[in-house]
């Protein structure tokens, strides 16, 4: 394999310690010389020989405050892989933001005055890596950096604060984007990796070299965890929440009680556009009730849908007042789509679904959100220590567009991260 960093550049940097040292290290790359493989330099103040290495989790975000509640929207109508609005997208986009932000701003005031994504990821990222420093010694250290799409730390400037740390720019450096929505969607971890591949380029992209574009030398070699649905760490952590949860019905009305996985919803031109979301909610629901062993009655719900065109349903709301017309008034809803807390469960599975549409009934109750929780978090440092030792620059599935993608930022992010792979080795 051709070397990317001329060896004599790393070699200089040989003795220093801290971020830049991963320019002497042999990352993922491997190094020659005159065609032959050399040892790499060896690790400094106890890194592993191949890190350190950057851990980006990816998500959608939410704003911290309600003051933010307005540049949140804004983001999120501005993007075209979540919501196409075609040539008027810069028009119509911030008009319909602007007009729902009073509406959004009160839901976040009564759910406590912000979104507590950020203070999760936050925690998520920060404890897994202490968690792979032990297990994947040889990658370690391992950085948490925090990227979302819609609200801070936006991913322009997590990979401002990742060059500055030393990563890329010259010095190489490898660095995982770890998506935090166990379901594929190009409405979400496809926007996050279009997002990513759009500031990589503005920042350490091609540049003019002779008669071609040539990348840059030491750019940061990036791999995608881009969806884990069934991770087995994962599914526990799902099944001993909603265990905790039956255990709070009398033992004789626990098994009677219905499990309903509520997920957000799509537009179902996304769904027949061939979208892989909802097949891989289904799969991780069966995952969990397999593990469950089957013994509820369960059904996959969907909530969240806005706008007036058809989304994928059952609607949760609409599920839960049908059964409730039934006589059914026990069920447990589990948000089964995103892991931390968000005004999806907080405002409307909480105040909307179990305060108004089943009346605070006490037999209706939800599973609390993985959040902090160390089996979950465990599960994803077991998930990123795989992902290192697979050498693979992302799943065999991921370069495969919807069968109805027209996009061409899907097709140039795809070919980039799968490209990635020349530079990889299994560590
Ligand atoms: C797996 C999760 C999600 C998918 C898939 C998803 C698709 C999707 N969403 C919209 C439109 C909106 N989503 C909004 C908020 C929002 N969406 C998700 C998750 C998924 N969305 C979450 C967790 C949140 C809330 C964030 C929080 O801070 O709690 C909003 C904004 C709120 C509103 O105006 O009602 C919109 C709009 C589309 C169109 C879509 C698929 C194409
Ligand atoms: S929309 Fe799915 S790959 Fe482009
Ligand atoms: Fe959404």
């Amino acid at each position: 394999m051709a070397l990317r960093v001329p060896l004599s550049r790393a070699c200089t940097r040989a003795t220093t310690s801290g971020p830049s040292a991963r320019a002497i290290s042999p990352l993922a790359l491997r190094w020659t010389r005159n065609n032959a493989t050399v040892a790499p330099p060896a690790p400094q103040n106890g890194a592993g020989s191949k890190g350190p290495t950057a851990i980006v989790f990816m998500n959608m975000g939410g704003p911290s405050t309600t003051d933010e509640v307005g540049s949140f929207l804004s983001a999120l109508f501005a993007d075209a892989d979540l919501i196409p609005l075609g040539r008027l997208q810069n028009y119509i986009g911030p008009l319909i933001a602007r007009r729902r932000t009073p509406k959004i701003q009160k839901q976040y005031a009564e759910i406590g005055g912000g979104s507590p994504i950020r203070k999760w990821s936050e925690y998520q990222a920060a404890e897994m890596c202490k968690l792979l420093d032990k297990t994947s010694p040889d990658t370690a250290p391992h950085k948490p950096y925090v990227a979302f799409r819609y609200a801070n730390p936006l991913t322009e400037d997590m990979y401002k604060q990742l060059l500055a740390d030393g990563f890329g720019g010259g010095n190489g450096g490898r660095a995982v984007a770890f998506t935090q929505y166990p379901q594929y969607s190009c409405s979400t971890t496809g926007s996050s990796l279009n997002e990513l591949w759009k500031w990589r380029n503005r920042l350490e992209g091609k540049r003019a070299g002779g008669e071609a574009e040539v990348e840059p030398e030491g750019a940061i070699q990036w791999s995608v965890i881009d969806r884990w649905p069934v991770h087995s760490g994962l599914v526990e952590a799902f099944a001993q929440n909603i265990e905790k949860t039956l255990a709070e019905y009398p033992a004789e009305r626990r098994d009677g009680v219905i499990l309903l996985f509520s997920a957000h919803s799509l537009p179902m031109s996304v769904v027949n556009r061939g979208d892989p979301y909802p097949a891989e909610v289904a799969a991780t629901v069966y995952a969990v009730m397999q593990r469950l062993g089957m013994k509820n009655q369960y059904r996959l719900v969907w909530q969240s849908q806005v706008g007036p065109t058809p989304w994928l349903g059952a609607q949760t709301s609409d599920t839960v007042k049908n059964l409730m017309k039934k006589g059914q008034t026990d069920m447990v809803l589990i948000p089964i789509a995103f892991t931390s807390d968000h005004i999806e469960t907080l405002y409307e599975l909480d105040k909307e679904v179990i305060g108004e549409d089943a009346e605070g009934h006490e037999g209706v109750k939800r599973v609390e959100s993985l959040n902090g929780n160390p089996i979950f978090i465990k599960a994803l440092a077991d998930l990123a220590k795989a992902h290192l030792q697979s050498g693979q620059a992302c799943s065999a599935q991921m370069p495969l567009r919807c069968p109805g993608c027209v996009s061409e930022r899907c097709l140039a992010q795809k070919e980039f991260f799968a490209g990635q792979a020349k530079y990889l080795q299994a560590a």
